[in-house]
C-alpha cells in the first residue's frame, strides 16, 4: 500500500465577531493541527458531534478553504494553496446535499461537462463519450443528460454528484455526509454503487459521516474527532468494538443502531466546549468520567495504544 494523503499540521482557525473598529472578538480553532495519512484504496471514515470540525476539514482538502497552517500532500507531493485546478484533478467532494449542490438552470450535461472542460482541456467529442461511460458507470440512463437537476430524486441527484466528481477524473473522494439526506433504502444503493466504484476505479475515500453506523459499514479506518482534533484514529473494527478513548466509548453507546445519528451523549455535560473560551489541557475533561488534574492541565498527545496503527489522545486510555 501506498500513501495516497498526507496531512500535516492542518489547521483552520477563524476571526470572530469583528468589532466595529479594531480586530476580532476573538478565534475559533475549528480545526487543530490534524496529521493523517490515507494510504491507496482505503476508506477513511471521519466521525464526530456537529460542531467537531469535519466540514472544515473537508473544504480545506478540496481548496474551497484556504488553511490557516500545516500542509496537504498528494502521492508525496504538496498541494498547492493557490491552484484550484490542482486540487480538482485529484481530489474531489461530493456534498451532503446532492440538489442544492448542483446548479439549477445547468442541465446535467452541461454540469457534467464543466470538469473536463476546465480540468482536461478534451475536445468535445471525446468529453461526450466519457460523460456517456461516467454516467453509465453510476446506472444512470443516458437520457437523463438533458434533463435539469430537480428532475431528480434525492438517490438519483447522488449518483449525479458522484458522477460528477468523477468526471474529473481525480482518484481521493472526500464524501462529505453522502448519505445522510437519503432513505435508509436509497442509503444502501448508494454505499454499494461507492464500494463498487472504488474497486473498479481504484479510488480513495475520506467518508466523512455525523451516522456512526454507517462509518462502521464502509470504512476501513477512523478517525474520531473532537472539539477540532483528532482524539482517536485505528482500525474500524478495533475502534467501535474496543474503543480507546472516552469519547468514542461514548458515541459507540449513543449509536447503536444502524441509521441512527450521532447524538450529543449523556455524560457530565453533553455539550462541546465553548470555542471562543477552550477550556486547558483535555478538552474532553468536563464530560469524561476518567479525567484527573493531568487532564486540567495538559493536552494529551495522539499516541499508539496497543499496535501502532491504533491511536488516542489520552491520559488514562481505556
Ligand atoms: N466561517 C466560520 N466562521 C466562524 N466559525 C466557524 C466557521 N465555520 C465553522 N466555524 C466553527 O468551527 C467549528 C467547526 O465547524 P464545522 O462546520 O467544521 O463542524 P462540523 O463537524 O462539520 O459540524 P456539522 O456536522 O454541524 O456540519 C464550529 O465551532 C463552527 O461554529
Amino acid at each position: 500500500m501506498s500513501e495516497v494523503l498526507k496531512l500535516d499540521g492542518l489547521a483552520k482557525s477563524f476571526a470572530v465577531g469583528k468589532r466595529l473598529f479594531g480586530g476580532p472578538r476573538g478565534m475559533v480553532h475549528a480545526v487543530r493541527p490534524v496529521d493523517l495519512v490515507v494510504q491507496q484504496g482505503e476508506t477513511l471514515g471521519i466521525v464526530g458531534e456537529s460542531g467537531c470540525g469535519k466540514s472544515t476539514l473537508a473544504r480545506m482538502l478540496v481548496g474551497l478553504l484556504p488553511a490557516t497552517s500545516g500542509r496537504i500532500e498528494i502521492n508525496g507531493a504538496p498541494l498547492d494553496n493557490a491552484d484550484p485546478s490542482e486540487f480538482g484533478k485529484k481530489i474531489q467532494y461530493v456534498f451532503q446535499d446532492p440538489i442544492s449542490s448542483l446548479n439549477p438552470r445547468k442541465t446535467i450535461r452541461q454540469i457534467m461537462d464543466a470538469p473536463l472542460k476546465r480540468l482536461h482541456h478534451i475536445d468535445r467529442a471525446t468529453r461526450t463519450q466519457r460523460i456517456s461511460e461516467i454516467f453509465a458507470s453510476v446506472n444512470l440512463r443516458e437520457e437523463f443528460l438533458d434533463r435539469y437537476p430537480h428532475e431528480f430524486s434525492g438517490g438519483q441527484a447522488q449518483r449525479i454528484g458522484i458522477a460528477r466528481a468523477l468526471a474529473a477524473e481525480a482518484k481521493i473522494l472526500i464524501l462529505d455526509e453522502p448519505v445522510s439526506a437519503l432513505d435508509v433504502s436509497v442509503q444502501a444503493q448508494v454505499l454499494n454503487l461507492l464500494a463498487d466504484l472504488k474497486v473498479r476505479l481504484g479510488l480513495t475515500y475520506l467518508f466523512i459521516s455525523h451516522d456512526l453506523a454507517v462509518v462502521e459499514a464502509v470504512s476501513d479506518r477512523v478517525a474520531v474527532l473532537y472539539f477540532g482534533s483528532v482524539v482517536e484514529v485505528g482500525p474500524a473494527e478495533q475502534v467501535f468494538a474496543a474503543p480507546r478513548h472516552p469519547y468514542t466509548r461514548l458515541l459507540a453507546q449513543s449509536a447503536p443502531v444502524v441509521g441512527r445519528p450521532l447524538s450529543a451523549p449523556e455524560g457530565r455535560e453533553s455539550e462541546l466546549p465553548d470555542p471562543l473560551n477552550p477550556p486547558q489541557g483535555c478538552a474532553f475533561k468536563a464530560r469524561c468520567p476518567k479525567a484527573s488534574e493531568i487532564c486540567g492541565r495538559e493536552v494529551p498527545p495522539l499516541a499508539p495504544v496497543g499496535g501502532t496503527d491504533h491511536l488516542a489522545a489520552c491520559h488514562h486510555p481505556l
